[in-house]
């Protein structure tokens, strides 16, 4: 039995051995070079030097003062801001940290996908790799050539145009139409077919994506992280957390549930068949799937929530440089006719083809750089990043926008200039040329957007066949805003100005 001194004297040695432990690492720490940044206060840090609302922009000005590597404190947390392609690619992708710095920082969403069972903003681990590899392989599959889903997406792009042009002499918000075209688009992915207008709640897909962007919201999200029990309670926070579960539910039994109790073997009608097939097989083989009904709808979730809203900012943001570029327009239809023609419906293979469609996409990504912060990163442990020590718990931000508008390399970055992209003779550049290498929309790494080749087929494949039938040109009464991306008001999700235009059916076209 110990006895009293005993016991203290072990307390003692204990506590002065993790006061040694303690002080070593501080000392070790301040032997490394912490990154450079904007000196904050007390408690809040640098919180109220940056505005929340530009905050991309805001970083890029301090990147700008103290270099490509910056570190800054929101309140208690430590937050690395990257603006280069090199460092960024180092972090997420070459060296050792790659393995510490590619979890995800927690946020308020963690109930709403059933505890992190998904890919956007679960933490790094053998599942989050399998459901990556698994999406990205699943996605394009589904959309193999000429098959049905590939079809019934053509009809849905024809109806888009003959929605456009039917108003050829009026001014039109194509946001709303463009809303409509991908809830189709992204409903024929998942299930092979669109819901009906007449079927209630056929906009629960823009419903729970709306609100769970507001939830994602740092002033959302940060009430409800720091005070939880605010979920429960009547009020803002509260319907805001609990609407995004009942859209969730309605999500998740119309895409999934229905879908499971009406799926027979051997008739793949979408993505989610694909899910269930995997994971009956699985079960049949081991009894066991890692694919549970859980991480199908987290899986499903995030195709719609990356899916459609990225894929919406590239097309409208593409219809308002037409507008402003009409020369870029011309050069795009002098394209379309010469590789696609008017006869056929353009499919992705002709992008090969098309190196001044490339640079036009290429040049919307970098220009409005629409994820202009990634989605942010966490390092579990220290790290060294070029000489800086990253603390462990440090967020990361990969700022795309920064690394997309760097003067140095890009020599005029707040052009919109497609050519940059080209040689003399018209050819795209090589993919080693400086500025192939910092042209990075869908970030790099392990976390990489695995919805990226599915995005750059479908897009290609919309502006193609819009290119074919119809110029776009501004409006007649209305101004048409500016597409100056240092005016764009969020970084969550970031959006350019609501704008109207007009479209013109092409004479030769085939509509
Ligand atoms: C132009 C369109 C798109 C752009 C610019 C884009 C860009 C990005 C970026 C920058 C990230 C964050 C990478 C990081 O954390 O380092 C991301 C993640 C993601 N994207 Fe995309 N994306 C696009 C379209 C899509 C589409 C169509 C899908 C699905 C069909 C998709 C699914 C995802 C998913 C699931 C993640 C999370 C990856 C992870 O956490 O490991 N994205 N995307």
């Amino acid at each position: 039995m110990m006895s009293v001194t005993d016991i203290l004297i072990i307390c003692t040695c204990a506590s002065s051995f993790v006061f040694i432990l303690f002080s070593c690492s501080s000392l070790r720490n301040r032997n490394r070079r912490l990154p450079p940044g904007p000196k904050g206060y007390l408690c809040c840090g640098n919180s109220f030097q940056i505005d929340s609302d530009h905050i991309h922009h805001n970083l890029k000005g301090l990147h700008d003062d103290y270099g490509k590597i910056i570190k800054f404190q929101i309140f208690g947390t430590k937050v690395i801001s990257l603006s280069s392609a090199k460092y960024i690619s180092e972090a997420f992708e070459l060296n050792p940290s790659c393995q510490i710095a590619n979890d995800r920082p927690t946020n308020s969403t963690s109930d709403i996908f059933y505890g992190r069972k998904h890919i956007g903003l679960a933490d790094w681990n053998f599942i989050t790799s399998l459901m990556r590899e698994f999406h990205k392989l699943s996605a394009i599959l589904v959309f193999e050539k000429g098959g049905k889903l590939d079809q019934l997406f053509e009809t849905e792009i024809k109806l888009l145009h003959l929605t456009f042009i039917s108003g050829r002499n009026v001014d039109i918000n194509p946001h709303l139409h463009l809303r409509l075209f991908l809830q189709h688009l992204m409903s024929i992915l998942l299930i092979g077919e669109t819901v009906d207008k007449s079927v209630p709640d056929n906009n629960v897909l823009w419903e729970f994506i709306d609100l769970l962007y507001v939830l994602i919201d740092p002033s959302v999200d940060g009430a409800l992280r720091t005070f939880p029990f605010l979920r429960r309670l009547p009020g803002y926070y509260g319907n805001i957390y609990r609407q995004t579960i009942v859209a969730r539910d309605k999500v998740g039994k119309r895409f999934y549930e229905d879908r499971k109790a009406s799926y027979r073997p051997g008739n793949i009608r979408g993505l989610v068949d694909v899910c269930i097939l995997n994971q009956l097989e699985e079960l049949n083989k081991t009894g066991n799937s890692w694919l549970t009904d859980e991480h199908i709808k987290g899986l499903i979730f995030d195709t719609l929530a990356a899916g459609m809203t990225e894929i919406l900012k590239t097309l409208r943001l593409f219809l308002l440089l037409m507008c402003h570029h009409p020369e870029v327009q011309t050069r795009l239809h002098v394209e379309v006719e010469t590789i696609i023609g008017s006869e056929r419906f353009p499919c992705p293979e002709d992008l090969k083809w098309m190196p001044y469609t490339q640079a036009v996409m290429l040049e919307i990504w970098r220009y409005g750089s629409q994820t202009p912060l990634a989605i942010p990163h966490l390092c579990r442990k220290d790290v060294e990043l070029d000489g800086y020590l990253i603390e462990a718990g440090s967020v990361i931000f990969p700022n795309l926008y920064a690394v997309h508008h760097d003067e140095v390399t890009w020599g005029d970055p707040w052009e919109y200039r497609p050519e940059r992209f080209l040689n003399e003779s018209g050819e795209l550049l090589p993919s080693d040329h400086t500025l192939m290498q910092n042209i990075i929309p869908f970030s790099v790494g392990k976390r990489a957007c695995p919805g990226q080749d599915f995005a750059r087929s479908r897009i290609f494949v919309t502006m193609a066949s819009l290119m074919q039938r119809v110029r776009v040109i501004p409006p007649e009464n209305s101004n048409l805003p500016p597409a100056d991306p240092r005016l764009y008001s969020k970084a969550y999700p970031m959006t350019e100005p609501q704008f109207e235009c007009r479209f013109l059916p092409r004479e030769d076209s085939i509509i």
